[in-house]
């Protein structure tokens, strides 16, 4: 599917979708936990979807109605020996560790862009739990037999953040007792916080946060939480990072369904509009972002987003339209997403005349010229599209975005987003 997006302003109310990085937790956790789960405000994108036919395949039981979907499950009691993640990072990486507190032999396979993202972690780590299998060659289809045994381990958590994302959830699944998980050089730090938020939320066993280089699980047995547990998926900072652009560069929003005091990495995108000085107030009950005082342009920004990698495409969107150069650190965090990104965000940026440079780990963005109308591609990768789909607001002339479906990973509903907020999107083939 190919999206034009032609120069237009945006106004109005804007609500982005549920968090998939939430949701997908929330399905883990529902699926180890007995009991029934009912999760309010769920998601719809390809990701959640895949964690959905996970937990089913693990031994759930989902059932969807109009606003919520209800998990019943009675721990990992896979039904099935095969597990697909789609092409969900996320998911291959939290899953395979949860799917492994069982002692059936499971094979883990994914499709698109995953098949090439690394996955040699756990070779190194699942012999260290008891359990025997791991990758091919360090990539997908991945093979395991547990069960996962806790034990004192050291990992490398520069890579990803979500090898521990899993491996916090099985262990406390596992009853672990007097053992510590050891970190070495963590990034995407608050991806972690929202896990241990989620475990609490659902009543698991939390371990010991210590500087994010050692969590520990100590004696304390949990309270279990009430049954049926009602939850309610937080909306996305990730994609809200593109509404809340599309506002400054492109006219005037409202944007509501955001937990202000919410975990997730993304929320930062909030720190580097400060720095635009863009006209921002942001309240409990809403935020509002665009429509700058006096008419005056955008400053540009320097921020640091080792920690949050995913609002590298909405940054260079937004520094696109600032005036002068804007520097964003954290580039060596791209090489393994959806697609490389800070070369895919070089290269299509590039054709809308944008100058994107890169200096190790800085990329520098030199805004402040108008982009050009032109043919793009969203090579296959969710931001990729989202960031160019929100620059082009701002082009002299229509954007054709081609392959404009990658939305569906995690925002399927972006495109009918931004046409609703105005902007001038027409979808074909
Ligand atoms: O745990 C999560 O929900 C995620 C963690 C981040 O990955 P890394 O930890 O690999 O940086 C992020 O980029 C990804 O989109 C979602
Ligand atoms: C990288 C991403 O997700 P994942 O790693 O879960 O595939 C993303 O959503 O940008």
């Amino acid at each position: 599917m190919n999206a034009t997006v032609s120069p237009s302003t945006v106004s109005g109310t804007y609500v982005p979708p549920a968090s998939k990085s939430a949701m997908q937790r929330a399905c883990a956790a529902a699926l180890l936990r007995s009991g029934t789960t009912i999760l309010h405000n769920p998601g719809n994108s390809e990701d959640d979807r895949a964690a959905l036919d996970l937990v089913t395949r693990l031994g759930a039981h989902v059932a969807k109605d109009e606003s919520t979907i209800t998990i019943t499950s009675r721990g990992v009691q896979p039904k099935e020996g095969q597990l697909h993640c789609g092409e969900s990072g996320l998911s291959v990486r939290m899953f395979t560790p949860i799917a492994a507190l069982s002692s059936q032999e499971l094979t883990i396979t994914g499709s698109g862009s995953l098949t090439a993202r690394p996955l040699d972690f756990f070779d190194t780590v699942l012999p260290q739990i008891g359990v025997r299998g791991g990758s091919t060659a360090g990539k997908l289809p991945l093979h395991v037999q547990g069960p996962l045994q806790p034990a004192d381990i050291t990992i490398d958590g520069s890579l990803s953040s979500q090898f521990l994302t899993g491996l916090l959830m099985a262990y406390s699944a596992a009853g672990a007792r007097g053992v510590a998980l050891t970190v070495k050089g963590l990034n995407s730090r608050p991806y972690i916080d929202l896990t241990l938020a989620v475990m609490r939320d659902f009543g698991m066993k939390v371990p010991r946060n210590d500087n994010y280089e050692s969590f520990v699980f100590g004696d304390s047995v949990p309270t279990p939480a009430k049954d049926p547990l009602h939850y309610t998926v937080q909306g996305d900072w990730s994609g809200a990072a593109f509404g809340l652009v599309a506002g400054a560069i492109a006219g005037k929003l409202e944007v509501t369904g955001l937990d202000v005091f919410s975990e997730q990495a993304d929320k930062a995108i909030l720190r580097a509009l400060m720095q635009t000085n863009v006209a921002l107030s942001i309240r409990e009950d809403g935020i509002s972002v665009g429509g700058q005082a006096g008419g005056g342009g955008l400053n540009p920004f320097h921020f640091n987003a080792t920690d949050c990698p995913d609002l590298f495409p909405p940054l260079v969107a937004l520094a696109s339209c600032c005036a002068g150069t804007s520097v964003i650190e954290g580039v060596h965090r791209l090489a393994h997403k959806e697609s490389n990104r800070a070369l895919t965000l070089q290269d299509e940026f590039g054709k809308l005349g944008l100058s994107v440079e890169l200096q190790d780990d800085l990329m520098i963005v030199r805004g402040g010229t108008v982009l050009r109308g032109a043919a793009v591609s969203a090579r296959h990768d969710h931001r990729i599209a989202m960031a160019l789909g929100v620059a082009a607001l701002r082009a002299d002339g229509p954007v054709t975005i081609e392959g404009a479906e990658a939305v569906g990973k995690s925002y399927p509903q972006f495109w009918a987003h931004l046409q609703q907020l105005g902007a001038s999107v027409s979808l074909t083939g």
